[in-house]
């Protein structure tokens, strides 16, 4: 197939430049809002010096007239002969390109994470796709960044008691076993205790109080995975590594976690081809566990959805214990007892090579899948709309006739956001912008919280239009289009 992509490579490139996009509408369109506390991204890294020596052209590229949509070429032999164009397109709620910094990626995806894992929830972020696509590129960057903003924030010398404590394990998961990667990789046991939280048994806990003690850390656990991956004879890592950060809150009386997870990479099946059976199994149980999390992160975005909007339906499935990843991630999924407020991020890295596109189509797709759509507001004759279709002037129009005694700010409360973003907010965050304001209490905001979802529920019922009450862009949800050459 490389040879085929090489020496066609100038008719695909004639034909890409030739190719004009159809406009995305329905379950596509990047208006409809998905889950409040998931959101799936894509970053596509830039083609290095050793892509552009081998002569493969880019095959991947953001579509600049909408937002949040890529378009990938593959180049098909054609049974008369002439190579084909087959493009593909693919929606995600944020999308990074080449240009895009580590720095404004976490700007974007990851600032709010940690004051709300400092007020108790939990943050969690994957990158995942194709070996080679800039996984580990992004997360280790992600954790530093992460750690800088948990030390540095709070000058040394105000540091007392009431601080939150930062504690920091990362380990390695490999099939079903797991290693300690701050402890020389030694193996460690992943437990349910009685009450049924997961122990990583054997791992170490370090405590962090300076920037400095969580970068060497860091750079301690790459370079055991570098080291490993490298003894067995082997570029890319074929294991999941979990940075785990735990944040008490003594003043608060609260924990939360953040976890940044560097998936291991997914193998397309011409390099399985070439590796011997153990190679093979491990990539079967690779494939096993990112299939269950799939199901898990999609599960858990759909009991979200229907706990936020009220909808009615059953539980979804998330079977967190079919695999070792999902059970150390088990905070994450378990909504028993009302589960534990989580805001998860996906980022699928994409190479964007004509080499790999298949592996590219392949991440998206299951981007795709992730994501989880909220039930659509419908706005009929004579009604106002939904809170979903707000822009800010009416948001904070809402907010100072609504909210009672001492006035609650909208420059506080809502000082840019739009409908769809307000109810995005987490109950946490809005409690807390809201109890920025001079002698407002508890009971005040929640019930200028409640006053809000029961609007949006309301409006919600009465509208004619309204679509199933859980749709998903789903796995046909990539389109494609031919273009023969001239
Ligand atoms: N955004 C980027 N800008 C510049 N270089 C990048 C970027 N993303 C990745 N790279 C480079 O691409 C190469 C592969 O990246 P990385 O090791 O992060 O891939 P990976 O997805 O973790 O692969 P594997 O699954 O094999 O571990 C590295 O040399 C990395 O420095």
């Amino acid at each position: 197939m490389d040879q085929f992509y090489l020496r066609n490579a100038i008719q695909y490139q004639a034909l890409v430049d030739a190719f004009k996009p159809m406009y995305l509408t329905g379950a596509l369109n990047s208006s409809d809002a998905t889950s409040p506390d998931m959101v799936v991204s894509a970053r596509i890294r830039p083609l290095l010096g050793d892509d552009m020596v081998a002569g493969f052209p880019c095959a991947v590229f953001p579509r600049h007239s909408q937002p949040g949509v890529l378009d990938i070429h593959d180049l098909y032999n054609h049974p008369r002969g002439r190579p084909i164009l087959k493009s593909f397109n693919y929606q995600v709620d944020k999308l990074f390109t080449p240009d895009t910094t580590t720095e404004e990626i976490y700007q974007d995806l990851l600032i709010g994470l940690v004051p709300f894992a400092r007020q108790g929830g939990i943050g969690t972020i994957f990158a995942y796709g194709q070996t080679g696509s800039g996984k580990t590129f992004t997360i280790s960057r992600l954790e530093q960044l992460v750690m800088e903003s948990l030390t540095i924030s709070i000058p040394e010398e105000e540091k007392d008691e009431s601080q939150p404590h930062i504690r920091l394990t990362i380990i390695e998961l490999a099939g079903n076993s797991a290693f300690d990667l701050l402890s020389a990789r030694k193996p460690i046991s992943i437990l349910e205790d009685a009450s049924g939280t997961t122990q990583l048994s054997g791992a170490a806990e370090h405590q962090i109080h300076t920037i400095g003690d969580a970068l060497s850390l860091i750079d301690r656990a790459a370079s055991l995975r570098k080291t490993a991956s490298t003894m067995k004879n082997d570029t890319s890592s074929r294991s999941h590594s979990i940075c785990r950060i735990r944040i008490a809150n003594p003043s608060a009386n609260t924990e939360g976690f953040l976890y940044l997870v560097d998936l291991a990479g997914s193998e397309a099946a011409r390099d399985v081809a070439t590796h011997g059976a153990e190679r093979m199994r491990e990539t079967k149980d690779i494939n096993l566990s990112l299939s269950v999390l799939k199901d898990c992160i999609r599960g858990r975005a759909e009991w979200d959805v229907q706990v936020k909007s009220g909808a009615k339906g059953k539980k979804p499935r998330m079977p967190f214990r079919q695999s070792a990843l999902t059970k150390v991630l088990k905070h994450v999924f378990d909504t028993t007892a009302g589960g534990r407020e989580c805001k998860t991020a996906v980022i699928a890295c994409v190479n964007p090579s004509l080499a790999d596109v298949g592996a590219s189509k392949n991440t998206l797709r299951y981007a795709e899948m992730l994501r989880v759509l909220m039930p659509r507001v419908g706005k009929n004759e004579g009604e106002g709309y939904g809170v979903f279709e707000w822009g800010n002037g009416e948001v904070r129009e809402w907010i100072i006739q609504n909210c009672g005694t001492p006035p609650i700010s909208p420059n506080i409360l809502a000082p840019t956001e739009s409908g769809a973003e307000i109810l995005r907010l987490s109950a946490l965050e809005f409690d807390y912008r809201c109890l920025k304001n001079p002698g407002v209490t508890r009971e005040q905001t929640e019930a200028l919280r409640s006053k809000l979802w029961q609007l949006h529920i309301d409006s919600q019922r009465q509208s004619t239009t309204a679509t199933p009450a859980l749709s998903s862009t789903g796995t046909d949800s990539s389109m494609s289009t031919a273009h023969e050459l001239a």
